[in-house]
């Protein structure tokens, strides 16, 4: 599988994701409305992917800050788009720093698919939410990284891949990836995950993160809270894996992350029909650091009291 996001000297080439599974379609983005309007529409999405579209955004920017800014601003929840836009903007050689964001992204995966790895040695069965793996990274992933992990060392692992309404990352992406890599799926309706745990069908939860505040508490995909909440009902380890890019000092608690509101026609649009009516759509929860098993990071596995030993690595 080609790269979610890779850069060819003059512009950004992504694979359109609002197309997958139905085509799997290259595209370039050579203008800074090409990156905002990607990002937003997540043909480019998942935080790290984002990030390193950020990185690389700036250097169409012709040194406009104001236009890099733009890029920054596109969406707010994940921090990795910021942090990417500011770091490459403060460097002193801005091509050269943006790659090695690409770098460091794909190093970073391979990291966390070996402390994944490692961490869930006995667990074959993982439930996951949303996408968190190639096709959200500039590598094999972060959630997904460890089932890669595993499959690549002659592991069992099998994924069970909540859809993820409403954009359905998980049925649309997850599916399709860990079939391209020959990985076995099942999909099953967001709702009905609390049912396979139920049964005890999962040996671990494993997701992605958008944010991960100073006190661990994570920002995820709608849904992943819910996931959290009958996890820890049914004594399933609930683990979060990112990169530490995706670790924010600046963030004391979740209730500080700003959560991003997408419009309720993702929600009304259901098989073709329009319900016309009010929508609340936020692209995101928070699940309390209390409910965490363990953050699976590029430096290792974090474990309560997640302070502490987010400071640590950071
Ligand atoms: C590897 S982080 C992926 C992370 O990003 C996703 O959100 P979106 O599809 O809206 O970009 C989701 O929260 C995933 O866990």
């Amino acid at each position: 599988m080609r790269p979610a996001v890779a850069w060819t000297g003059e512009a950004i080439e992504i694979i359109d994701q609002t197309l997958l599974p139905t085509e799997e379609r290259v595209i370039r983005l050579r203008t800074v409305d090409d990156v905002v309007d990607a990002i937003q529409r997540l043909a480019v999405r998942g935080a790290p992917a984002i990030g390193v579209a950020g990185a690389l955004g700036v250097l169409l920017t012709g040194g406009d800050r104001a236009a890099a800014e733009r890029i920054a601003a596109a969406r707010p929840t994940a921090v990795n788009l910021r942090w990417a836009v500011e770091r490459v903007l403060a460097s002193e050689d801005w091509t050269a720093e943006a790659l090695a964001i690409l770098a460091e992204d794909v190093e970073a995966c391979r990291a966390i698919g070996a402390h994944g790895r490692a961490e869930l040695a006995g667990a074959s069965r993982i439930l996951t939410v949303c996408n968190a793996g190639r096709l959200a990274t500039a590598g094999i992933g972060t959630a997904l990284a460890v089932v890669y992990a595993k499959a690549e060392a002659g592991e069992r692992v099998e994924v069970f891949a909540c859809e993820t309404r409403p954009l359905l990352q998980g049925a649309r992406l997850t599916a399709w990836e860990l079939a391209d890599a020959g990985i076995p799926v099942t999909v099953l309706p967001d709702g009905a995950a609390p049912a396979l745990l139920a049964r005890g069908a999962i040996d671990a939860v494993i997701v992605g993160c958008d944010r991960v505040a100073a006190n661990g508490d994570v920002a995820n995909k709608i849904g992943t809270y819910a996931l959290a909440i009958a996890a820890h009902h049914h004594g399933v380890p609930f683990y979060v894996a990112g990169p530490r890019s995706t670790l924010d000092a600046a963030t004391p608690t979740g209730a500080e992350i700003e959560i991003e509101q997408r419009d309720g026609g993702e929600v009304r649009a259901i098989a073709g029909l329009d319900v016309t009516t009010a929508v609340w759509n936020p692209a995101f929860d928070v699940t309390p650091a209390a409910l965490i098993t363990g953050l699976i990071t590029d430096a290792g596995v974090l474990r309560a009291p997640f302070g502490p030993a987010i400071a640590g690595v950071l």
